[in-house]
């Protein structure tokens, strides 16, 4: 079974694309940081105020979607094609699970910086702490670290608490259930929505466990937010993700007509957002969510990311239509293709 690592080794990212700012010692914002000049007022609205709830005007943001609820399918579909992304209750996961990871996270971000640099990701690798794999495809560094997480974390979790590391791989393993799961039941409400042959849909629910990544983000307060950026735009390389922000807001989603729109954390619910290969697969019919994350004055901000996909050896097309807008691509193959072209991956694979 490939895994994630495999995909990634071909394309090695430079080390200063990987080692993060020691934000412990930061007083200032470095023009390394500096996304914004303070005068462009609109390009990061509102974090300054270090509200958690957004003024919005009323802005209406993503869809709130009861899972009990007897229309869950078709308010799921309706929601990935508005918007490519809903907030999920009565989701059937522990939400102290979820807080006990979270806990863990800051456990883990909280570290010194030798420490944490311990668990660096390795240039070719998938796993360990660093900065976002995208970073390379932006002139500017994000006010962010993250750690991943594909299958078992002991290998790196050793390297950190060499005596305890069992109880940050308990939690994650509880909670790593949990997200394959929930994130299984979705695609099956999915895929039958999309009326996704049943031959296509063998793998979903299968014993091997490789398909999904964890993400755990630490975003640290910034000395000037409006000239930061904690994760800059992008779309996930996944079918979709699950995601639990904590009560910092910051997670924003790109919206036509309306440009940056809010998601405020709502307790007890997840977000969900459609990747690029739920995109192909629905042939386009399905947005994939172009979203981003701001940064705060005061409050650091904490998320938790389950990216769940197809095996690695999976060749993802659009599975609903003749004419299809996409060439057949493997997993594999896919990541590859963003790991090297980022923002241009979709248009690659375009049949027109
Ligand atoms: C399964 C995934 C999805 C990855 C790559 C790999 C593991 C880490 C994920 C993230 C997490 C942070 C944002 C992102 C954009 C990043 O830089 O690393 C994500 C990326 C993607 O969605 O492409
Ligand atoms: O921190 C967040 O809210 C978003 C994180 C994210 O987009 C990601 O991990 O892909
Ligand atoms: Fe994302």
């Amino acid at each position: 079974m490939a895994t994630l690592s495999e995909a990634y080794r071909e394309h090695p990212l430079h080390l200063r694309h990987i080692i993060p700012l020691d934000f412990s010692s930061i007083q200032t914002l470095p023009d390394s940081h500096a996304w914004f000049h303070d005068h462009d007022r609109d390009s990061v609205p509102d974090q300054n105020r270090d509200h958690d709830h957004n003024d919005d005007g009323g802005i209406p943001s993503i869809p709130i979607i009861d899972l009990a609820d007897p229309n869950a399918m078709e308010l799921m579909g309706m929601a990935c094609e508005n918007w490519g992304a809903f907030q999920l209750k009565n989701h059937g996961v522990s939400m102290s699970d979820i807080e006990e990871v979270e806990k863990e996270a800051k456990r883990f971000f909280d570290l010194p910086t030798d420490q944490k640099l311990k668990a660096l990701r390795s240039p070719g690798g998938a796993t360990g702490y660093g900065r976002a794999r995208i970073s390379p495809f932006f002139p500017k560094f994000m006010w962010h670290e993250g750690f991943t997480i594909v299958g078992s974390p002991s290998s790196d979790a050793k390297k950190i608490w060499p005596n305890d590391y069992q109880t940050f791989c308990d939690k994650i393993e509880i909670f790593q259930k949990q997200m394959k799961a929930l994130a299984e039941k979705l695609t099956r409400m999915i895929f039958n929505l999309l009326e996704i042959p049943e031959q296509e849909k063998k793998w979903v629910g299968s014993t091997n466990s490789n398909n999904g990544a964890i993400q755990l983000n630490f975003y640290p307060v910034c000395p000037e937010p409006n000239r930061a950026m904690g994760l800059a735009p992008h779309t996930d390389t996944s079918l979709f993700t699950i995601l639990h922000q904590n009560q910092t807001n910051g997670l924003q989603i790109f919206k036509e007509g309306k440009g940056w729109v809010h998601v405020n954390p709502n307790p007890n619910s997840l977000i969900v957002h459609t990747g690029d290969f739920l995109h192909i697969i629905s042939n386009a019919r399905f947005k994939c969510a172009l979203h981003r994350v701001v940064v705060k004055r005061t409050k650091k901000r904490y998320s938790v990311a389950y990216f769940h996909n197809p095996p690695l050896d999976y060749v993802i097309s659009p599975l609903v239509v003749n004419d299809a807008r996409f060439r057949r691509v493997s997993v594999k193959e896919y990541f590859g293709i963003k790991a090297k072209n980022f923002g241009e991956a979709l248009s690659l694979i375009s049949t027109s």
